[in-house]
């Protein structure tokens, strides 16, 4: 959609300033590189690639840059690997609000898995509270840079792991504590969600908030089993949903029943354009799926899901998509209201950042 012509112009740095709402990022995928060696350095990790900070960050987006989501993964075992102390993980999940705050994130939902930081022993619930204490200190810290961030966690279950059900009760019991919701995370193909009904049907009675990861590096059959027979409020990608969507050679779109059912119940796309590069779930920023998706209206968010691994920010996103779509302030501020309508927050308090905050921030700018 053209901007009017009296907009601020589409630089890095206003798009900084727009409101951001993040709604897929992980905690392990988000460090800063200069934080992975020191921490490395003060637990004796002795298997970083690399300590030369420059080095290490090129390292992390060369590696993740495989075209399959298996090989991406691997390189989550050094962020993990330096992980596995309280002090660690409250450093690491306190400059994660920050780094949000300082690129104009004002509301975020970050998720881990806490089973992979009790390799030396932690316990989950302590894993679960040093986590909750860094946001809370990096809210804080936010807070007098002058920038208001709000938080919300999200526990991740690994796919092949078989401790679903683990997780999901340890995110119902910390639900008044800051845990927003569950989801499964880790290699899509030959671990279908169905692995993990039990897990999904305790959530749902609970009346508890769940999302997964579908419909990334495995195609339709895995949206359907998450929405159809696990019952997930919103896809974690979800972006092989136009395997359903047929375009006639005059242009006419012709949606099947499971990406009609997708976008007429609007469930949310939590789309992560970089990352699915990278992954190989889509060619190229300029060919990825989100430019029909968001042009059919399906409820498209738009995320950084590892801005270690892909070297990006949520303004960084924005102005690729920028370049490769034509997008402007117009779609930005759709992106971020289909994100925060789609959060796992209370109605009114979803509503009371939609006007407050997110709304007269883009009449700012637009
Ligand atoms: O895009 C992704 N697809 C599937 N799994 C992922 C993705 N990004 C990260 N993780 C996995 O989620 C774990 C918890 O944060 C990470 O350790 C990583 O293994
Ligand atoms: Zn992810």
């Amino acid at each position: 959609m053209p901007d009017n012509p009296a907009a601020a112009p589409l630089t890095m740095e206003n798009i900084r300033r727009a409101p951001k709402v993040l709604l897929h990022d992980h905690l392990d995928g988000g460090l800063r590189p200069e934080t992975v060696v020191e921490l490395a350095d003060a637990l004796g990790y002795r298997d970083l690639p690399t300590t030369d900070v420059a080095e290490l960050s090129r390292w992390f987006r060369d590696a993740a840059d495989s075209g399959s989501l298996e090989s991406y993964l691997e390189t989550f075992a050094h962020t993990c690997g330096v992980m596995q102390t309280e002090e660690a993980l409250v450093r690491v999940a306190a400059e994660c609000v920050e780094d949000l705050a300082a690129d104009g994130v004002v509301y975020a939902e970050v998720r881990y898995a806490p089973e992979l930081f009790a390799e030396r022993g932690l316990a989950l619930d302590a894993v679960v509270e040093a986590v909750q204490a860094g946001f809370a200190e990096g809210e804080r810290r936010a807070a007098q840079q002058g920038k208001v961030i709000r938080m919300g966690t999200l526990l991740c279950a690994m796919r092949q792991h078989a401790r679903a059900q683990e997780i999901a009760e340890i995110a119902v019991r910390y639900r008044d504590s800051g845990v927003a919701g569950f989801d499964i995370a880790g290699p899509e193909a030959g671990f279908p969600p169905t692995r993990n009904l039990d897990a999904f049907e305790y959530l749902r009675t609970n009346n508890a908030h769940f999302t997964i990861h579908a419909g990334e590096a495995f195609g339709l059959a895995s949206i359907w089993e998450a929405i159809q027979h696990c019952g997930a409020e919103r896809l974690g990608h979800g972006v092989r949903i136009v395997d359903d969507i047929k375009r006639d050679p005059d242009g006419t779109v012709h949606l099947g029943r499971l990406a009609s059912y997708v976008r007429d119940r609007r469930i949310p796309l939590e789309i992560c354009p970089s990352s699915n590069v990278q992954t190989g779930a889509a060619p190229s920023i300029a060919e990825h799926p989100i430019g029909l998706l968001a042009g059919l209206r399906f409820r498209v968010t738009v995320n950084t899901d590892n801005r270690l691994m892909s070297g990006c920010t949520m303004s960084s996103e924005f102005a690729a998509l920028a370049e490769a779509f034509g997008y402007g302030w117009a779609d930005f501020q759709w992106f971020t209201i289909n994100a925060m309508k789609s959060a796992f927050l209370d109605f009114d308090q979803r509503l009371e950042v939609i006007n407050n905050v997110i709304k007269p921030g883009y009449a700012a700018l637009i």
